[in-house]
């Protein structure tokens, strides 16, 4: 018998308010635990719409997007936020830091939304040391601000925010689109690898189709997406 989905999408349509026609019309999307997918699709096919489905941020007017089970349509705001603080981990494009804090109290952000994850990381002060290491961030620099850090320094403290605490899911939104190539290169393999020891399913979306090889699977929204399919038609 096959293991349940982490995340599952199902007969999705979602159309922003005032558009002529859907931004998604996905039949079926599955992510399982564990695993490793490159989402691509090129600029205005609704990457961000649908991540932003899947997190339940947005929810759909018909169709099912369920996170470990759990349809987000059946939750109130309040419960949302906290399903998906407990078990999301978000890399943004801009990395999202707040710049006045310290390195490590960003990496710390994410236990202190959820009791789960504070849990999970367990001595989450010394796990987010071990994790910010392990990522390159050494003593001296988990105590400086964040706006005092470089651009690969900052995108790997948000890496560790995203992982703290073991998420199931953590999900990417052009992580790297800011770091020149030797960084860039760099810091996939370390986010590989920390999502590999977390156990952490991993929901990466780039234009860099050079990333793609590293993944476990590569989904093109294009494809999977019959409204952009039906938009790629009328163009024709
Ligand atoms: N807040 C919004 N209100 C109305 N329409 C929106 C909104 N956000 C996105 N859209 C529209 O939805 C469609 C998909 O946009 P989306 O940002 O999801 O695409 P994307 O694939 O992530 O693009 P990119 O690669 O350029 O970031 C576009 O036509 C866009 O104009």
């Amino acid at each position: 018998m096959s293991e349940a989905p982490l995340l599952s999408v199902r007969d999705l349509r979602f159309r922003w308010p005032g558009a002529a026609r859907d931004t998604l019309d996905i039949p079926e999307f599955t992510l399982h635990a564990g695993e490793s997918v490159f989402l691509r699709g090129p600029s205005g096919c609704g990457k961000s719409t649908l991540l932003s489905l899947i997190t339940g941020v947005l929810t759909a007017e018909a169709g099912e997007v369920a996170l470990l089970g759990q349809s987000w349509r059946a939750l109130s705001g309040a419960r949302r936020d906290r399903h998906r603080a407990d078990h999301v981990g978000y890399i943004f494009q801009q990395f999202n830091l707040l710049p006045y804090r310290s390195a490590r109290d960003n990496a710390l952000l994410s236990c202190a939304f959820s009791r789960r994850r504070a849990r999970r990381a367990g001595d989450a002060g010394a796990q987010a040391s071990l994790l910010l290491a392990r990522m390159g961030i050494d003593a001296d620099t988990e105590r400086r601000r964040a706006d005092q850090l470089s651009v690969g320094q900052q995108q790997r403290v948000a890496a560790v925010r995203a992982l703290l605490g073991r998420p199931e899911l953590v999900i990417a939104d052009e992580p790297t689109s800011a770091l020149d190539e030797d960084h860039r290169d760099r810091f996939m393999a370390l986010l590989h690898q920390a999502c590999r020891d977390a156990g952490s399913a991993l929901l990466f979306v780039s234009h860099d189709g050079r990333l793609a090889p590293a993944f476990s699977r590569v989904l093109d929204l294009a494809r999977l997406n019959r409204a952009a399919a039906a938009t790629a038609t009328e163009a024709a």
